[in-house]
């Protein structure tokens, strides 16, 4: 009954360590070096090729490395193996603390200032207090969540919308697609923190902007392919979004000859707002391991069906 990491060799061996100290009975083994395919239960990693589910024909389990599974093409997996994505305390605060910076810098006008501070125009802009900023999630899991109770202190007004109806104290919640244009229409700030499904790929559009009030800035720190990157030039260039910090593009990173990249009004960062950290999402897959073999369910159980 073997674990097998397939990823950043100083991860895996970190890990090796954690795991013969604290959970011997699992021999934990890195890729390439599989030792007896037939007895590896257990796959830690963060995409998938044949050769490697190929060389494992008794997987029960896959664990993603990240929060997200869309990036592992989970058809090359058979049926039966679950699927478990990360859900570990770095990821999680880490992102809340980007999401943080994030909201904060748009909120203060930061990408102006910059291109002022380059030109050298320095503009005075009116200043808003965060109790007059309205702050919206699109995603309301564990990502999303963190994020806004981080917000929350400093004054936002914050509101939410997600697939299905959530309550969450504070915030303002929309759901569903009936609830969609009116969570729009009161986004100063839009964070798109959803997972990437069939249904939310492309969300971030032209039609989505234009239900946005004029001026109203996005945050993507999701993946890449939530949104629609023209559409998304098409509104700044006409003012209908204000600026943009996207954490994630496509492909990642963009092309040196992109209009994303030399934008003004774009902050472009390298997928870096949430992090899987060594040290601490070992012990979140050691209990989510355990859980698994003691034929628990776990926080990070994806439904194949949906995709997350
Ligand atoms: O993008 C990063 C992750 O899925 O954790």
């Amino acid at each position: 009954m073997t674990i097998l990491h397939c990823g950043d060799p100083a991860r895996g061996k970190a890990w090796a360590e954690i795991f013969a100290r604290d959970l011997p009975q699992v021999p934990f083994r890195c890729w390439p070096d599989i030792g007896d395919g037939q007895e590896v239960r257990y796959l830690i990693a963060w995409t998938l090729s044949e050769e490697i589910i190929t060389a494992l024909p008794n997987l029960e389990v896959l664990f993603s490395i990240g929060a997200g599974v869309d990036q592992l093409d989970l058809s090359l997996l058979p049926d039966h193996v679950r699927v478990v994505r990360m859900i570990e305390p770095g990821i999680t605060t880490t992102m809340a603390e980007f999401v943080t910076m994030a909201v904060l810098a748009l909120h203060r006008d930061l990408p102006a200032l910059v291109a002022g501070q380059r030109s050298g125009t320095f503009p005075y802009l009116p200043v808003k207090m965060a109790r007059e900023r309205r702050v919206g999630f699109m995603g309301l899991g564990e990502l999303g969540q963190a994020a806004i109770r981080m917000l929350s202190p400093i004054g936002f007004r914050l509101s939410g919308w997600s697939r299905s109806p959530r309550q969450i104290e504070g915030v303002t919640t929309f759901h569903g697609a009936d609830g969609m244009g009116t969570f729009l229409a009161q986004c100063d700030i839009l964070v798109c923190l959803l997972p990437l499904t069939d249904e939310t790929r492309g969300i971030l559009c032209r039609d989505t902007f234009a239900q946005m009030p004029k001026g109203a800035c996005l945050i993507n720190v999701a993946r890449g392919g939530h949104l629609v990157q023209d559409d998304l030039i098409e509104a700044l260039d006409s003012g209908q979004i204000g600026a943009a910090m996207l954490d994630v593009s496509t492909p990642e990173p963009l092309p040196e000859t992109h209009a994303l990249r030399a934008h003004p009004a774009v902050f472009l960062t390298p997928h870096i707002a949430g992090v899987t950290r060594i040290d601490t999402a070992v012990y979140a897959l050691m209990d989510a391991l355990r859980a698994v073999m003691a034929g628990q369910s776990v926080a990070g159980d994806i439904d194949r069906t949906k995709g997350y």
